[in-house]
This record gives C-alpha cells, structure tokens and sequence, in this order.
C-alpha cells in the first residue's frame, strides 16, 4: 500500500476521555492515518492534547469551524497555525471577506501555513434540513455555490461530503481539497450522518482525505477497522 493512500484517512477522535485516547493513539502509526481534533476534545483539553499528538508525530486536522467575524477568524487560524496543526477549517457560510482575511492571516507562516479549508454542508444535512433553514436549495447544489466561494477566497479546499466529490472536482479542479466526513465502510451505522459513502466510492469519486470517527474508534478493534479501509482503498 502506497504511503500517500494510507494518508487519506483522518480519524476524528470524539472521546471525553483523553487518555482513553492516547492509548489508541498509541496503537496508531504516524505514517498510516492522521488525527482530527474536533469540538469535544479541544473543549476538554484544549492545545496542550494537540500538542501532545504533533509530538507523537501525527498531522493534526483542527476541526473547530471557525464561523465569526473576520478579524475574529483571523485571529484564531492564527492561533491554530501557531499550535502547528496541519489543517484548520471556517465555514464558508462565514462570508468571501472572512476567509479571505483568515487565508491572508496565514501568509506569515510561509510553508509552515496549515491548509485552510472552509465547511460547506455539514453532512449530517439532507434537503429536509435545508429548507428549514430557508434554503431552497439541493445539498449539492448549495456545496458547490459554497465551495466556489472558498476557492475564489483562496482557499485549499472543502469540507463536504464525498456524494458532491465528482462533481466538485470537475468544476474546481484536482488541486482543490475535498475533505469528506460520512464516510461508512459496508455494515456501519449512518448514526447522524445523511449524506454517506464507503472508503473506496469515496476516494474512486475523487475524496482527497476521508474522515472517519465512530466506525474506528467504536469498533471492538479499532486499529483492523483501520487497516481494512487502508486495504480498501490501496
Ligand atoms: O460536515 C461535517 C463536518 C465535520 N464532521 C465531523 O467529522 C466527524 C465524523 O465522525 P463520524 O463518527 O464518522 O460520524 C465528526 O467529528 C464530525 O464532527 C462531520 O461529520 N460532518
């Protein structure tokens, strides 16, 4: 299996418990996934866990959403940038000046810069859930206005879910990012997620980077969970 395919998958580690964590972490090698940090972990134990995956050698994916006003945002991608995270993300629904500004905060950190990506439907959406939010629009096509917007911003790529990956990478281009969470290996539970696809539809449709949490980190053995997808997508 080629290092660059067993690179794709980001776990996202959703426990309360950061030592429970760690000992999985610990079974993981740097150089077969990488690690997302989301709301509930940086909640708990804030920079100092993040700093203490970076240590172990892993590329840490700072999935907080960033969604405030410009300067706001621009202060905390900086913050992040300065944690030496790997990819921090906003939501495009934030607004072209917002992640132009974040985008432009980043220029200082030169190549050291982590990726900047920008959330447009969050895949636990369906068109249902749209509509109550005033928007008349498929989640597909809404992904793509807001995607557009994040490229014209300048940004690296996209948070979306991997059923917009074709799509999204004939209008972009290949050098854009598609991040996409909703990711189910055959046999896993949707649980929350609307918009899912397995590991290997996924990459064949053009997902750059797949994140997958509770199928890995709730299987009774995580780390085969984890080699199975590698496998499925090599
Ligand atoms: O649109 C989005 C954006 C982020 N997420 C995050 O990804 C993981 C998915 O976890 P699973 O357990 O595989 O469902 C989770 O941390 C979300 O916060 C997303 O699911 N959808």
């Amino acid at each position: 299996m080629s290092l660059e395919h067993s690179k794709k998958v980001l776990i996202a580690l959703d426990y309360d418990d950061q030592q429970t964590a760690l000992n999985f972490v610990k079974q993981l090698s740097p150089d077969t996934c990488r690690l997302k940090v989301g709301k509930e972990m940086f909640t708990y134990f804030g920079p100092a866990f993040v700093k203490e995956l970076i240590d172990l050698g892993f590329d840490v994916f700072l999935d907080l959403k960033f969604h405030d006003i410009p300067n706001t945002v621009a202060k905390a991608v900086t913050a992040a940038a300065k944690m030496g995270v790997w990819m921090v993300n906003v939501h495009a629904s934030g607004g072209v000046e917002m992640m132009t500004k974040a985008k432009q905060a980043l220029e200082q950190f030169g190549d050291e810069a982590p990726l900047l990506i920008a959330v447009t439907v969050l895949t636990s959406m369906d068109s249902a859930e749209l509509k109550r939010l005033g928007i008349d629009k498929t989640p597909a096509e809404q992904v793509v206005y807001l995607a557009k917007l994040a490229k014209e911003s300048g940004l690296d790529g996209v948070v979306c879910s991997a059923q917009e990956a074709k799509q999204l990478k004939s209008i972009l281009g290949s050098d854009f990012k598609l991040v996409t969470p909703g990711i189910r290996p055959e046999g896993s539970a949707a649980g929350d997620q609307k918009r899912i696809m397995t590991p290997k539809q996924a990459i064949d449709d053009g997902s750059d980077y797949l994140v997958i949490g509770r199928p890995i980190t709730q299987a009774d053995d995580p780390v085969s969970v984890l080699i199975n997808v590698n496998n499925s997508i090599s």
